[in-house]
């Protein structure tokens, strides 16, 4: 039984090459990630598919818009049956998708601040906090929101579950197996490292879907959690 701890992002361009990658990690995977690539290439169909199937879905789409808007869309993905969903960590923004969540089983992750960023792309945004403070100051207000969990990367697991104890889901992108291209990713850590530092789901997409054999990549990845959680 695969560990539902990795969340395999299938940021490929359409709903065949997503039923094949599926099909090619079979059993080493029970949750995957539908972005904003797949999702604009018809993959939305899939959430109900693999839910079928027995597999849990993240629907990623970073939600950021008019209160009324985020509210009205996280209602929409509500009824897909998805598991997680992820929506900017601004204020509005999480409490809108939380009213849109209304009795639905789905959780709303909050992006704090992407991993493909560090304190100078921050800066250059005009924003004047580090990311550190600013992950701190978007747990604590995803916390008062009453939303489920949070986007962020391996670096501030330790000081956020200190902050926030049990009270939130810490879900992490930007990991890398040792010795794996980092991509764009600027704030990274490996899969034990992750889970050591309190992750509760890590996010994996190229190291496994650029992999020459992406089924033999997700198993070791599996092996490398079930040794550091166990
Ligand atoms: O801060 C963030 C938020 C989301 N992501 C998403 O996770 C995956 C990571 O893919 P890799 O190929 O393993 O880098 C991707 O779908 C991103 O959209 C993130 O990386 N960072």
């Amino acid at each position: 039984m695969p560990s539902n701890r990795l969340i395999v992002a299938l940021d490929l361009p359409d709903v065949a090459q997503a039923r094949d990658m599926a099909a090619t990690l079979g059993d080493a995977v029970s949750f995957y990630k539908i972005g904003m690539e797949l999702a604009y290439g018809g993959g939305l169909a899939l959430v109900e598919e693999f839910s079928r199937a027995g597999k849990q879905v993240f629907v990623d789409l970073k939600l950021h818009d008019i209160g009324a808007t985020v509210e009205k869309a996280t209602a929409q993905i509500a009824r897909l049956g998805a598991r997680f969903l992820t929506v900017h960590a601004f204020p509005q923004t999480l409490a809108a998708a939380r009213r849109g969540v209304g009795d639905s089983p789905l959780q709303v992750l909050g992006v704090t601040v992407m991993t493909s960023y560090d304190d100078s792309d921050l800066a250059a945004c005009g924003y004047r906090l580090n990311v550190r403070d600013l992950v701190a100051l978007r747990a604590k207000q995803a916390q008062e929101a009453g939303i489920a969990g949070l986007i962020l990367s391996p670096e501030e697991l330790v000081a956020t579950r200190e902050a926030v104890g049990r009270a939130l889901l810490l879900v992490t992108p930007g990991v890398r197996p040792a010795g794996a291209a980092l991509g764009d990713q600027k704030r990274v850590a490996t899969p034990a490292q992750a889970f050591a530092r309190g992750a509760d789901y890590i996010v994996v997409g190229r190291p496994i879907l650029a992999a020459p054999e992406p089924r033999a990549a997700a198993l070791a990845i599996q092996a490398e959690i079930a040794t550091a959680t166990s």
